[in-house]
Order: structure tokens, then sequence, then C-alpha cells
């Protein structure tokens, strides 16, 4: 089965959220105590997927607030050179900071992020600086649960999401889930449902899901998540379960699994954001729900294997390359 998409679009993606820098460790196998040099890469999980997206061919726009200094320069003019459409993003004029990540690669195992994200810019984004008339030339607006935790950010992506309804823009809901920026898993629930409900795609891991469900990690059950969603507006949910693979059900009731790809991993982090990006490109091609998990697993298996998420993202020959030799 094949996803529709409204064809006559100018933008295939438009993502909403933040754009930040990644500071990942370039010295392996240590915790960032003793890591004393650290590479600088565009980050931020929908800034990875528009980059990922870009990457592979598709027509990508961004609406995020990045700061007035020499990190939003850079952050503005990476996703530009990759084909982004940058015009919606609009910078802070308030003093506000870039969000850091510090990556630690312990193990290839035992990875971990350490996040900067007090009064960063991307949470400041304003319903003000949200136009109908940019998410209407979209197919898709991406939208990352991390830009609900705080207004006025929350507010500009419910507007957005309002505004993508109304003018037939498919809403894809990319969980996201960052304890950082949220202040308690109550909160987090209430709005990742809020914005759940009214997603056409809902992608996330099965801990984000629990997260959604406000119980305990381990507790949910993908049955009853997506009878739940297919209630409302949703009628495809991904749910990823790390090297395990992933599940995509449709509300007409097929259930297709995604298997990961073996891969000598050198971190674990960036895998979700170039799963997205691939699954979205297979889908938006017209390929069928099965080859769209292929393409997020194949992708994501390349970025696991590499040092950065956003400057990793793969080619379409490269994904196309590991799914023949897999085949
Ligand atoms: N170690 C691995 N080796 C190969 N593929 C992997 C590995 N870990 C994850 N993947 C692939 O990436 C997909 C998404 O991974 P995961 O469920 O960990 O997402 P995530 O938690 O959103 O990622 P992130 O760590 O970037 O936040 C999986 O379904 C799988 O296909
Ligand atoms: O999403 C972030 O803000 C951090 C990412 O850029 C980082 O590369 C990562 O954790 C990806 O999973």
């Amino acid at each position: 089965m094949s996803y529709e998409f409204n064809n006559n679009r100018e933008y295939d993606i438009i993502a909403i959220g933040r754009a930040c820098i990644d500071l990942n460790a370039t010295e392996y196998n240590r915790p960032m105590e003793e890591t004393m040099t650290f590479s600088k890469y565009v980050g931020g999980s929908p800034a990875n997927i528009a980059i990922g997206s870009s990457k592979l061919g598709l027509k990508a726009g961004f609406i995020g607030k990045i700061p007035d200094d020499q990190h939003g320069n850079f952050i503005k003019k990476y996703m530009s050179d990759t084909g982004i459409d940058t015009s919606n993003m609009v910078v802070d004029t308030e003093g506000r900071k870039a969000g850091l990540t510090f990556t630690e690669i312990k193990s290839p195992e035992e990875c971990s992020i350490l996040m900067y994200r007090e009064e960063v810019a991307d949470l400041y984004l304003h319903q003000d600086e949200v136009h109908e008339d940019y998410i209407k030339q979209a197919k898709v607006l991406l939208v990352s649960g991390t830009a609900l935790a705080q207004s006025p950010s929350r507010e500009a992506v419910i507007k957005a999401v309002g505004l993508a309804r109304k003018n037939d823009v498919k809403v894809i809901f990319e969980l996201d889930y960052r304890p950082y920026t949220w202040k308690s898993k109550e909160e987090t629930a209430v709005y990742y449902s809020l914005v759940a409900q009214q997603s056409d795609v809902v992608i996330g891991t099965r801990d984000e899901y629990d997260m959604m469900e406000n119980i305990e990690e381990g507790e949910g059950d993908n049955q009853k998540t997506v009878a739940h969603l297919f209630n409302h507006q949703s009628d495809l949910i991904v749910i990823k379960h790390g090297v395990e693979g992933s599940y995509a059900y449709t509300k007409a009731g097929d259930i297709y699994r995604g298997h990961a790809y073996k891969t000598k991993v050198l971190k674990t982090f960036g895998a979700g954001d170039s799963y997205a990006s691939a699954f979205l490109y297979a889908l938006i091609n017209g390929k069928d729900i099965e080859t769209a998990l292929k393409f997020g697993s194949a992708s994501a298996s390349i970025v696991v294997s590499k040092h950065s998420s956003s400057e990793a993202m793969p080619t379409v020959e490269e994904i196309e390359e590991l799914i023949a030799v897999n085949a």
C-alpha cells in the first residue's frame, strides 16, 4: 500500500522546530569528562530530518528561530547550502542562544547526549512568525514534539498544525521526546496527545508513545496505541523498537515490519532522524509502506556507522545499495 499526498505543491516537506548545534565527541570510547575535542555539525531533530530529506532530493523548507550570532549564521548557511528553503527561518532579536547538544560515545552501545536548552532561540518561535501562505505550499508539515515543550513555540506549532489541516497538508508528527525541555510527564502527555490526534502520520519509539500515553516505560501495547489514534485523524502509525526494528500500522488494518540492517555501529544517535527522512522520502515518492520501512532502516543503519547525524545523511543510491545487498 502507498500513501497519497497533494502533489500540486512547491515543497515536499516543511519542517517546524529546532535547528541547533551538535558537538560530537571526536574521541571515542571514553566518558565526556575525558573528552577534549568535539566536531561541530548542524543538529536538532527536525533540522536533521530536513537535511536528510533534502539530500535525498526532496524539496524542503524550514520554519524556526535561530540566534543572531555566529551559530545562527552557521546553521542557516549550512541548511541553505543543503538546498533547504530558509526564508521562514526567523532570527531572534533578544539575545537568545542556539541549543547545544554534546554527545558522549563511551562505546557503540553506550552513547548519550547532554543538551544545553536554557533560553534557546528555537523555543521562542512566535505564532505570528508562522505563515499560512508558506505552509499551504507543502505536501507535508513535519512537526517535532520538542517544539511543544514551551510557549511561545508551543502555540506556533499548534497554529502550524491547524493551518496544515485547513490546507490539506499532511501532518507528520515525530514525537522526538527530549526530557531536557519538558517540565513534567503529565504536560508532555497532554501536548503529545493533542497533536498526535490531529496528525495523519505519527512516528516515534515505543518509549515515546508510552510518554504520550502517560504510562510507565515498557507497559505500552502497540495495538492499543494504534487503536486509539485511529479513532482520530491518524491513518498511519510507525512504532520504532531500536535495533529490533520497527512496525507500520495502517488504519485499514495492515501491519508491516521493518528490520534493522546490521552494521558496524559507531554511535547510536541520529538513527531516528535519518530513519524519518528516508521513510518520508520513500512515501512521498509513491513507494509502498514496506519499501518505506526499508528506506528508513537502511538510512539509519548508515548514519549509526558514521560520526554525525546531519552531515552523515545518505544519498538514495547508498540506501538502495544497502537494501539490495541485504535482499
Ligand atoms: N544499532 C543499530 N544498528 C542498525 N540500525 C539501527 C540501530 N539502532 C537503530 N537502528 C535503526 O534505526 C531505527 C530507529 O532507531 P530507534 O528506534 O533507536 O530511533 P530513535 O530512538 O528515534 O533514534 P535516536 O537514537 O536517533 O533518537 C530502527 O528502527 C532501526 O531500523
Ligand atoms: O535532536 C537534537 O537536538 C540532537 C540531534 O541533533 C542529535 O544528533 C541527536 O541526538 C540525534 O538523535
